[in-house]
């Protein structure tokens, strides 16, 4: 069934020259390669820009917090009054910065791949350090760095829990941007995974299309080259098979011309090298190539295989009465007459000038003794009211008695012959 399904398609496809199925074939796989390879770079920017963006979100959120921490730790070892500058860490500026921190996270859309109530949790978290972290910036904002009053203003207690809240702020804030880091890579991965899924799938149909199309081209080329193949060893009748309106179709049916014009001309070839013009049966060479040939077959299917050696009687005497033009009359009457009393399986030659060798294949030798006898009164009666007409003798050899190969079994048969002639015109009785 699916065999079928693909010679139908590629039935289709031969309706198509050879170069637009070439053309078809780049374009199978060089456009989808190329949407692809647009779609893979789309993908693998954005997945660029929106990592980018994650780590930028990161930085700008985290930083103030883990900043304003950092001073608060200073402030409660008093690293604050021993510095030298004296310009006061603009905790204002921090606590705006955290605020728009956690605007900007709070609209940031997770989707609903994040768990939720984290932002919740960073957020009421900031809500709670903020108070006591305002409650310090308000203090110490008049101071500036290396002030001893700075120590008087910050209360220890106060800062630890200042300390305590914006670090559990910064907590809760990291564990925000840890998942969403951790979706964002998810989500990279899945992409890259469409993203290889596509290109398999893709170049897979596009390999089994181009297969289709290289089959609808190689398939012909073969049958061309199996075709010249058979015809070059010598087969005749050999034939390409091919429908469709390609350049392969025209070669086959080309070469479909030449096979037949070479069997034509074969033919005519062998009616001239082994046909006698004059009679229309076999010439020397003919008879006994199909002697070898009957032999050959007759020893593959162990069967008995008469041959005929005939030379007519009076020959001679017609021609030097009559004329050589009834001689030749005689001839093509005797071979007619010859040919009528053999099967179709028969083969009939005219072995030299008045000389006719028979091959009578699947024959035994009674058999061959009848058919030569109907075959000598067929002769004789016409002969008999025509003084124009020869006689005919005939010696009969059959294998595998009397030989196995042509030369021993036509030696054979024209000693017969030549005993036949001796004692007259009869036939030689079954040995
Ligand atoms: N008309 C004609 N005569 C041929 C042809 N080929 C050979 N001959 C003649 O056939 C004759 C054969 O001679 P013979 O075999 O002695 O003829 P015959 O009278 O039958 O003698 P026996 O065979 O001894 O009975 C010769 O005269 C050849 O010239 C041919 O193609 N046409």
């Amino acid at each position: 069934m699916k065999m079928s399904a693909g010679l139908t398609l590629e039935h289709l496809l031969r309706r198509l020259s050879v170069g637009q199925r070439i053309a078809i074939m780049l374009a199978l796989l060089l456009l989808p390669m190329a949407a692809l390879s647009v779609v893979s770079l789309d993908v693998l920017e954005h997945q660029e820009l929106d990592f980018r963006q994650s780590v930028q979100e990161s930085i700008n959120a985290l930083l103030p917090l883990a900043t304003l921490e950092h001073y608060l730790e200073r402030a409660q070892v008093d690293e604050l009054e021993a510095e030298t500058d004296t310009s006061a860490p603009n905790f204002t500026a921090l606590t705006h910065n955290i605020d728009r921190s956690f605007s900007t996270i709070e609209t940031t859309d997770d989707g609903p791949d994040l768990p939720a109530g984290l932002i919740t949790q960073a957020q009421r978290a900031w809500r709670d350090a903020r108070p006591a972290v305002q409650r310090l910036v308000e203090r110490i904002r008049p101071l500036r760095i290396g002030d001893p009053r700075l120590s008087d203003a910050l209360s220890r207690k106060d800062i630890q829990q200042a300390i305590h809240d914006v670090s559990l702020a910064r907590l809760h804030l990291a564990a925000v941007i840890k998942a969403r880091y951790t979706h964002a890579i998810a989500l990279r991965h899945r992409e890259l995974r469409w993203l290889i899924w596509s290109w398999v799938v893709t170049l897979s149909v596009a390999t089994v299309l181009i297969g289709l199309f290289l089959a609808s081209i190689l398939r012909p080329i073969k049958a061309l080259e199996t075709a010249a193949r058979r015809l070059g060893a010598g087969e005749s009748g050999v034939r390409v098979d091919m429908r469709g309106r390609d350049e392969l179709t025209e070669v086959a049916e080309r070469f479909n011309e030449m096979s037949e014009n070479w069997e034509t001309t074969r033919q005519a070839l062998i009616t001239e090298t082994a046909m006698d013009p004059l009679t229309g049966v076999l010439n020397r060479r003919g008879i006994l190539a199909a002697l070898a040939a009957a032999l050959n077959a007759h020893r593959m299917r162990d069967q008995g295989l008469s041959v005929f050696m005939m030379d007519l009687d009076r020959f001679k005497h017609i021609n030097d009465t009559q004329g050589h033009s009834a001689g030749d009359r005689a001839l093509v009457w005797v071979a007619g007459k010859m040919r009528e009393c053999l099967r179709d399986s028969d083969h009939l030659g005219r072995y030299g000038g008045d000389e006719f060798l028979a091959i009578l294949p699947g024959t035994g030798a009674s058999q061959a003794q009848a058919i030569a006898q109907r075959m000598q009164r067929a002769i004789h009666d016409g002969a008999s009211t025509d003084p124009s007409l020869p006689l005919v003798s005939i010696g009969i050899a059959t294998a595998p008695d009397d030989g196995w190969d042509a030369d021993t079994l036509i030696g054979a048969a024209d000693a017969v012959l030549y005993t036949c002639k001796q004692r007259g015109r009869e036939p030689e009785p079954p040995s």
